[in-house]
């Protein structure tokens, strides 16, 4: 069976598309959501856990993992897969993101970005060289190119500056990628919500060639209106028989809006971060499992659900486990919405197959309305 890296697209239905993406590490069924593993960790949940969900891919970060236990360290022990006991595909993003939203002070020049860490104020510098070693010494599946991703609002002429700053990073991030039957790295499309920029960015990669290419430079604040009406001038210039990733969304409103306009792959921390802060997410749309109203509800979380906190426990239990900081919460409520995820993408997949896409997505968005059973 040849592990090329390459992706097949099985169905359409509109802009939807439904596929396979083959990678060395195996077969990833798409559209997908990948748990966000910042640091070797789906946080709160064992592997087998995030297998049981239905996962297929996940992702980690260049950022983190550099810093702590060091990349070199994660490659000395046989990479991150060994590392983290994930056998499937992992995603790495490249640092430039997490620097910019993390990294203590930082000084930006046109080859890189020089900066503290977060953790212990040590001294680091991330280049498209750099980051791209790291990924390789990670040995992520799918590598990203070394980006920066300008803060919105802002001015045209600024983000058409940053934007052609990361193509010549594209660029360095292409040279310094090794090959690798069944590996692959993705462009990074930058341009804010500037339909002309957009186009000017789909082209420098295109021009490069990769074997994937995501969307960067949305989910920071702009609203799901902007974010799509410039999904609605981006995707239909990207290559057809290529995975689109859209980089750090979103909600299932987000999910299920985005995929309809012609997105593959997403991630997201919003179900694992909710997952710790008691907030729970169902087909009804999301509840705060803290608020007493659940304080006798029998109920599971949700009739559909497969997951453990609704097979074996109720909201009231739930709710009780929040109350009391107990651990356990985290863990369950973590283990629910990552299988809500998954559930919902397996859904619109089905959906896709079938050429059902518009009426699903109603149902979806009934249903999201309809409020808690
Ligand atoms: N390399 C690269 N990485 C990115 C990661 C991103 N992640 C986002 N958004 C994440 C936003 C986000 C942050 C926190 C939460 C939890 C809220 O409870 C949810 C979403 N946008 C992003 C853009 C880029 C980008 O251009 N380049
Ligand atoms: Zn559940």
């Amino acid at each position: 069976m040849s592990s090329t890296f390459r992706w097949i697209c099985e169905s359409t239905d509109g802009l939807a598309r439904a596929g396979t993406l083959h990678t060395a590490h195996g077969p990833v069924q798409t559209p997908t959501f990948m748990p966000v593993g910042t640091a070797g960790t789906v946080k709160a949940m064992t592997m087998d856990a995030v297998r049981s969900t239905g996962a297929g891919i996940v992702l980690g970060n260049t950022y983190h993992l550099m810093l702590r236990p060091g990349a070199e360290r994660v490659k000395q022990l046989g990479g991150l897969h060994k590392f983290m006991d994930w056998s499937g595909p992992i995603l790495t993003d490249s640092g430039g993101f997490q620097v910019m939203s993390l990294g203590a002070l930082r000084k930006l020049d046109q080859d890189g970005v020089t900066f503290q860490s977060h953790i212990d104020g040590s001294k680091h510098r991330l280049d498209p060289q750099r980051s791209t070693d790291i990924q390789h010494a990670l040995d992520a599946t799918i590598t990203m190119c070394f980006d920066e991703c300008p803060a919105l609002p802002a001015a045209p002429e600024a983000i058409a500056a940053s934007m052609r700053m990361s193509m010549r990073w594209a660029a360095r991030s292409r040279e310094a990628f090794i090959q690798r039957e069944g590996y692959g790295q993705f462009g990074i499309v930058q341009g804010g919500t500037e339909p002309e920029l957009r186009a000017e960015s789909v082209k420098a990669l295109t021009d490069i060639g990769f074997e994937g290419y995501a969307i960067g430079g949305l989910a920071v604040g702009e609203g799901q209106e902007l974010m799509f009406s410039t999904l609605d001038v981006t995707t239909p210039l990207m290559p057809n028989d290529k995975p689109r990733y859209l980089m750090g969304v979103g909600t299932p409103d987000d999910l299920l809006g985005s995929v309809m306009r012609g997105v593959d792959m997403f991630d997201c921390v919003m179900p694992t971060r909710a997952g710790r802060t008691a907030r729970a997410y169902t087909e009804r749309g999301h509840i705060n499992l803290r608020n007493a109203r659940f304080a006798l509800d029998a109920r599971p979380l949700s009739p559909h659900c497969d997951c453990l906190a609704c097979t074996r426990h109720s909201r009231a239990y739930l709710h009780h486990l929040f109350r009391a900081d107990e651990i356990l919460g985290p863990m369950l409520l973590t283990w629910h919405n990552l299988a809500y995820y998954q559930r919902l993408m397996r859904g619109i997949r089905a959906a896709i197959v079938d050429g059902t896409l518009s009426a699903h997505a109603e149902h979806l968005r009934a249903e999201w309305q309809a409020g808690d059973w």
